[in-house]
């Protein structure tokens, strides 16, 4: 996909960044993401007030944005890491808007030549947010550009080839790098440690996740009981991402049989029809847990092995399906694989 570039150019990189209204682009959106639309654009909360759950994240972010206004510099960056759908966009998103500045995003699979990033790195204003999404697969060459970028604020550029190649250095405006990624593991030591804060997002309980339901209802104008948003949170396993899609499948359902308000009854049923059960597994989860019973004796058992078994991605498996049924005990992670637990035999009736 081509990256779209802002068109202003050669911006001087001292004046503090203030006062310019913020726009967000969208240069590339996440291809790992289900749901990344504008439809999602639609029900990201906006301020940081409005951002709800997440108390530490939002503690220390609240205080980094505050200092850095008042110095007039552009906030430490910012590594976010957690599973899919916790709000690690959202976040960045919010974080330009609390700073004044444009966030400009991008994810690493779209970084392919040096250019996609230096073309993006000139082409920043003073104070801005550059976001990059699954940063964990930037190539080498990018990464290593943004190491003297995102410490030194400058641009190391080979020009010419051979003997007579030489570097030549750029100075880059201030701006604040926020990485996202599901495997902070996967970082290399040396962009890990140029990061000035390291955030991990947590699973949602389940009064924050009402209020999530709650709100998005608000923005989609459908009509739900209190009931009806707690029953769909306790089906979202910590997600906003899901709350707000099951809170869509409801509606749907509601509308279509003509069923009025949403309640918790009517919540429930539609969701047993969509497969989702008590505990927010779906048929995904209950495939894999299933296979590991099944076919492996409840293991342990290699993720390979449960992949091969059920045709899903060993990565799609560790990075979304697995943190929530570690999570809530429906699985363990031992030294010689994957098993099953008590708790997850006796919710799937064995
Ligand atoms: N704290 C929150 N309060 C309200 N809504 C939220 C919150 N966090 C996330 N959401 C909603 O959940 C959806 C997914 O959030 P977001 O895209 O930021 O997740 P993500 O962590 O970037 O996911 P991925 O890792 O898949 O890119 C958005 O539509 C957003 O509106
Ligand atoms: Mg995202």
């Amino acid at each position: 996909m081509a990256i779209r570039r802002s068109s202003e150019q050669g911006n001087p990189p001292q004046q503090p960044p203030k006062e310019r209204k913020p726009r967000n682009e969208l240069l590339q959106s996440n291809p790992t993401t289900e749901e990344t639309n504008s439809n999602e654009d639609s029900l990201r909360p906006q301020r940081l007030a409005d951002y709800i759950g997440q108390k530490d994240l939002k503690a220390v972010l609240a205080i980094a944005i505050e200092a850095a206004k008042q110095r007039g510099e552009a906030m430490d960056h910012l590594l976010l890491y957690g599973p899919p759908g916790l709000g690690k966009t959202t976040m960045s998103l919010i974080l330009a808007t609390e700073m004044g500045v444009n966030c400009k995003i991008t994810a690493a699979p779209a970084l392919e030549r040096p250019r996609d990033i230096t073309g993006l790195l000139v082409n920043l204003n003073p104070g801005d947010v550059l976001f990059v999404d699954e940063i964990h697969r930037l190539n080498r060459i990018t990464e290593e550009l943004l190491y003297p970028a995102m410490e030194d604020g400058r641009l190391d550029i080979t020009v010419g080839k051979g003997q007579s190649a030489k570097t030549r250095s750029i100075p880059l405006p201030p701006f604040t790098l926020v990485g996202a990624t599901t495997r902070v593991g996967s970082l290399t030591a040396p962009l890990r440690d140029r990061f000035g804060m390291i955030q991990r997002l947590q699973f949602y309980e389940l009064d924050e996740l009402t209020e999530i339901v709650l709100r998005t209802a608000q923005v989609l104008e459908t009509e739900i009981v209190r009931e009806g948003a707690i029953e769909i949170a306790t089906r979202s396993r910590g997600t906003p991402r899901i709350a707000n899609r099951l809170l869509k499948r409801v509606r749907d359902y509601a509308q279509v049989k003509n069923l009025g308000v949403i309640g918790a009854e009517v919540a429930a049923e539609a969701l047993e029809l969509f497969q989702v059960d008590q505990m927010g597994l779906d048929w995904t989860d209950r495939l894999l847990l299933n296979t590991m019973i099944d076919q492996f004796h409840g293991g342990p058992v290699g993720l390979d092995a449960i992949g091969a078994a059920t045709g899903e991605d060993r990565i799609t498996i560790e990075d979304v399906y697995e943190p929530y049924l570690l999570q809530i005990g429906f699985l363990q992670r031992t030294p010689r694989g994957r098993m099953v637990t008590d708790k997850a035999m006796k919710h799937l009736g064995y």
